[in-house]
């Protein structure tokens, strides 16, 4: 197939848990989306949580107000995020899994024992214009289930994938990994457009790059832990040198 370029959004959530941390303004995460967009980055990624410890309402507003490149609404599939998703109107949705007690994202969606659910909320982000994704799990009952409800897109949560990478457990992160091709080319025979994230850094998104189906890659943990040394533009510079490194390889193959 022919490769197509691979998107870049970056998750600014952490920014704001920083910002958090001492109840003020400083660091502010819009400041820092207006900087990785100048640095190279194509999209902005958020997650507005249903107990706000990071984004909150107000940043939401802003970001809308203030960035004209795409940005991508991490939510829970609740009435309270519907409600501001459609009142934002933001270029795409992610439909993600939600625990108040996790630490992170644990794991992806599942859409396959939500298909009921998840459903009527697709229909109605779509029908609202927006590009709606489901974060779910390198799974083909997943993926078909993704199908099933309508999504337009998919984004692969490549958390265990990155743990696993860091962890030198090459087993599991080469099990995971073939998972990931193997589920990055059904979607796409199946007409889904086919993102990954979460846990990235510079290896990983080499590496995953290399998947010519995934067409973007939303993620941020790393890149902001990394910009307390580096700087942010030098970060996302670097980021962007790794993902074109991996699309080339993907390209010569
Ligand atoms: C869906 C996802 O993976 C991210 O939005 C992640 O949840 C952001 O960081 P937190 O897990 O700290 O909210
Ligand atoms: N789309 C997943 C995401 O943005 C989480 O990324 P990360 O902050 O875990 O890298």
């Amino acid at each position: 197939m022919s490769v197509p370029p691979l998107r870049l959004g970056v998750n600014i959530d952490h920014v704001a848990t920083l910002r958090n941390a001492r109840g003020g303004a400083h660091p502010d995460p819009v400041r820092a989306a207006h900087a990785v967009l100048a640095a190279g980055a194509d999209g902005i990624t958020f997650h507005l949580r249903e107990d706000r410890r990071h984004i909150r309402d107000d940043d939401v507003r802003r970001l809308k107000a203030e960035i004209a490149a795409p940005l991508n609404f991490e939510m829970a599939a609740t009435g309270e995020m519907m409600e501001i998703a459609l009142a934002t109107r933001p270029h795409a949705c992610c439909l993600v899994p939600e625990r108040r007690e996790e630490r992170t994202t644990e794991g992806g969606l599942d859409a396959a024992a939500g298909q009921a659910a998840l459903t009527p909320y697709v229909g109605r982000l779509v029908a609202a214009g927006i590009r709606v994704s489901l974060f779910i799990a390198p799974d083909p009952a997943q993926i078909a289930a993704a199908a099933a409800i309508g999504a337009p897109a998919i984004e692969f949560h490549t958390g265990h994938w990155a743990d696993w990478v860091a962890e030198g457990r090459t087993e599991a992160a080469e099990a995971e990994f073939a998972r990931l091709k193997a589920g990055a080319r059904q979607a796409h025979a199946l007409g889904i457009e086919v993102h990954a994230g979460h846990g990235l850094d510079y290896a990983t998104s080499e590496t995953i790059a290399a998947i010519p189906e995934i067409v973007e890659l939303n993620t941020g943990h790393f890149i902001i832990g990394e910009a307390v040394f580096e700087g942010l533009p030098a970060v996302i510079r670097a980021l962007r040198a790794a993902m074109d490194r991996g699309r080339a390889a993907a390209r010569a193959a």
